[in-house]
């Protein structure tokens, strides 16, 4: 077996908080949101092929490969290669929850705009190649970007922040959350008041879903009062995934070592800078 050309990881996100500020008319809800990476995700190996078509292995079993993200994200590359012969095949490693509000899905599909435009020598500018990922989901421009920001608009309007890398514990209550079904519920808050200062203490605000995905799912609700003996914690994006921040790597471990056998979790490190542009730019030097 030959080498893959290129692996990058596609790191998970967390929302720090998420206040919902207003809504489109055509139904998309206007955010306030801080996002930061993690250490942990998926990974994928990336190998060029001379074929023109793109192949995924293994597939999702609960997704069909045409409405994958990251097929659906080469695909959207098509377009813009040098050469009609140019082809990819893509390893998945999948490592992240599905419907947890981690991003899985959103980062598999940046990480695979980032490597297709590095590898068919297509060369767009990232801001370019974030507008092409706003068409396959709202998260997907904050990973093509790659640094830690507070995000409004959809989620694509980034102004760069600096929150502090601690170590978080992320509890996820294994059950799967529809973010379509939180934006479509009458019971969700949609009119927090705008923020007047961007220089931000994360600890100070909210999560606007968080309530309504607790009242529709109580082992969320009964995860999150677990997770409250250890301090400040909050869910992530539209859930199910919980988060805990920790001076040290170890007393996350600790928290990890205590968890109800009815919960999975795992514990990873904030990051200001996506793990996948880390091992992109080191690969291009290489
Ligand atoms: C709210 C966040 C915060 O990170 O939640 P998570 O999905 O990560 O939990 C995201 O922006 C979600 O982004 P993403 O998961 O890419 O959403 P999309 O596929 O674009 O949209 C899924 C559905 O959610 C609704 N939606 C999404 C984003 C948004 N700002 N307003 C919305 O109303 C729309 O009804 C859409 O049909
Ligand atoms: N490569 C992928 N990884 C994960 N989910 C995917 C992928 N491609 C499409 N999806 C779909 O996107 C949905 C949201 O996935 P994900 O991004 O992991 O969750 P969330 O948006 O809650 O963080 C999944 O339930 C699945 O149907």
């Amino acid at each position: 077996m030959s080498q893959p050309d290129l692996i990058l990881p596609a790191p998970a996100k967390l929302n720090l908080f998420l206040h919902i500020t207003g809504q489109r008319d055509d139904g998309y809800h206007l955010l306030e949101t801080l996002f930061q990476f993690l250490s942990v995700g998926d990974t994928l190996a990336f190998s060029r092929t001379n074929t023109g078509d793109i192949q995924l292995t293994p597939g999702l079993p609960q997704v069909a490969d045409e409405d994958n993200l990251i097929v659906k994200a080469a695909r959207a590359l098509l377009p813009y290669r040098l050469h009609t012969q140019a082809g990819i095949k893509i390893e998945l490693t999948k490592r992240l929850p599905m419907g947890g509000g981690l991003g899985g899905g959103s980062s598999d599909a940046a990480t695979t705009l980032l490597a297709l435009n590095a590898l068919w020598d297509i060369h767009l500018p990232l801001e370019k190649l974030a507008a092409i990922g706003l068409e396959l989901g709202a998260d997907v421009p904050i990973f093509v970007h790659g640094f830690a920001a507070l995000a409004r608009g959809v989620g694509e309007q980034l102004t760069p922040m600096h929150p502090e890398e601690s170590w978080y514990f992320i509890v996820h209550p294994n059950v799967e959350v529809s973010t379509a079904q939180i934006f479509t519920h009458p019971n969700l808050p949609r009119n927090t008041a705008p923020l007047k200062d961007p220089q931000i203490n994360w600890a100070d605000h909210h999560n606007d879903c968080e309530n309504l995905v607790k009242s529709l799912h109580p082992q969320v609700a009964l995860a999150h009062n677990w997770l409250l003996e250890y301090g400040a914690s909050r869910m992530t994006g539209t859930g199910a995934c919980l988060f805990a921040p920790f001076t040290s790597k170890e007393a996350a471990q600790h928290a990890l070592n205590n968890m109800p056998a009815s919960f999975t979790g795992f514990i990873a490190q904030g990051l200001n800078t996506s793990p996948a542009h880390l091992a992109l730019n080191a690969a291009l030097v290489n």
